[in-house]
């Protein structure tokens, strides 16, 4: 078991041999995450006083607003590993296409591709509520000295080789995984250090938290409405508490360390769901199943869905194993239908 309060610059180094190609190339690759972090976060934390609320004045792919918040930190994280000489291409919710990423020495040789979601939560930034940033990590297929290409992004969830976020919240955290158990760190300010508080998260097999946006209710496939009825029935440990924060990686944290289900379920207005499979559902699903929770459109494991284009979207069932179990049974039982 880590020791708590160990950096995760050093936590980084002890536990390089756990990762089966350690060159130390996914060492500096989360170095750098952690470095664009801090940056974001400095952003972050002084966002009243700085011109970066509100909209950026431009619409991303999905066609949504995008924030000022949401631009910066994409250009900070972007910069930042490619100016590291770590990543052959990186893909983000908010560039419409994948960014090739040659190298200083023009060879290609760079062996990872980032998946991000520079800024989540943003309909929270202006009302200083805590965002996120989440990543995905993957080894490129194609061939070392090759250009990168779109296959190189749409691998199937179950090939991460590190998921993560960051929560920029009353405290800012790196919350990541390797494939070896979950572990957060938290950002001491005063130093520029993130130190290990939270050794091997773990999400309770159960809980008595449920979060989804109720305000959608009317527009839900029949087996989330059914599910959501037995969350608020007077019975056994139930009702559940309903807590929806609106920022997916902060609702995401809470349930993980007090146990609960996430749901953003296909509606009428989104029929595949609003969440993205590339740099939402893929790492979320992957640290939920590292951290002993579980991740399902309803239906199929997030990590096997094989993804198809670059910004697609899925309904998103997240949390402790036997909520999501549940939850699941309620959709095979009543449908993933829209009604
Ligand atoms: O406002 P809604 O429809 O409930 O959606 C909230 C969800 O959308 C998101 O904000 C989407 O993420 P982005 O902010 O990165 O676009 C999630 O963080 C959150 O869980
Ligand atoms: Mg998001
Ligand atoms: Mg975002």
């Amino acid at each position: 078991m880590p020791q708590k309060n160990t950096t995760l610059g050093e936590f980084i180094i002890e536990n390089q041999s756990e990762f089966k190609y350690s060159s130390g190339e996914l060492s500096r690759l989360i170095n750098s995450i952690r470095l664009a972090a801090k940056v974001v976060n400095h952003e972050v934390n002084k966002a009243g006083l700085v011109d970066i609320l509100g909209a950026a004045g431009d619409t991303n792919i999905q066609g949504e607003d995008q924030q000022k918040l949401d631009v910066f930190a994409n250009e900070a994280f972007i910069k930042t590993l490619t100016n590291r000489e770590i990543v052959c291409g990186i893909a983000s919710e908010e560039e419409d296409d994948y960014i090739t990423i040659v190298g200083r020495n023009k060879k290609n040789d760079n062996k990872y591709v980032v998946l991000i979601d520079p800024l989540d939560g943003s309909s929270n930034i202006d009302v200083n509520v805590s965002v996120g940033t989440i990543f995905s990590i993957y080894r490129r297929v194609t061939e070392p000295g090759t250009p990168v290409t779109l296959d190189d992004f749409l691998q199937p969830g179950r090939n991460q080789v590190a998921a993560g976020y960051i929560i920029y919240g009353t405290s800012t955290m790196i919350v990541y995984t390797t494939g070896h158990g979950v572990n957060g760190f938290t950002l001491n300010p005063a130093i520029g250090t993130y130190y290990l508080s939270h050794p091997n998260m773990k999400f309770p097999e159960t809980g008595k938290i449920y979060s989804v946006n109720e305000g959608n209710y009317v527009h839900f496939p029949q087996g989330i409405k059914n599910y959501i009825k037995y969350c608020q029935e007077e019975e056994d440990d139930r009702p559940y508490t309903s807590r929806y924060i609106g920022s997916l990686v902060s609702d995401f944290h809470r349930n993980m360390i007090k146990g609960g289900i996430y749901i953003y379920p296909n509606t009428a207005k989104d029929p595949n769901g609003k969440l993205r499979l590339l740099y939402e559902c893929n790492p979320m699903a992957f640290l939920a199943e590292q951290a002993g929770g579980k991740a399902s459109d309803g239906i199929t494991a997030i990590m096997d869905i094989q993804p198809t284009t670059l910004h697609q979207r899925t309904p998103f069932l997240c949390g402790s194993i036997r909520m999501v179990e549940k939850a699941e049974e309620f959709v095979k039982e009543f449908g993933s239908e829209l009604t």
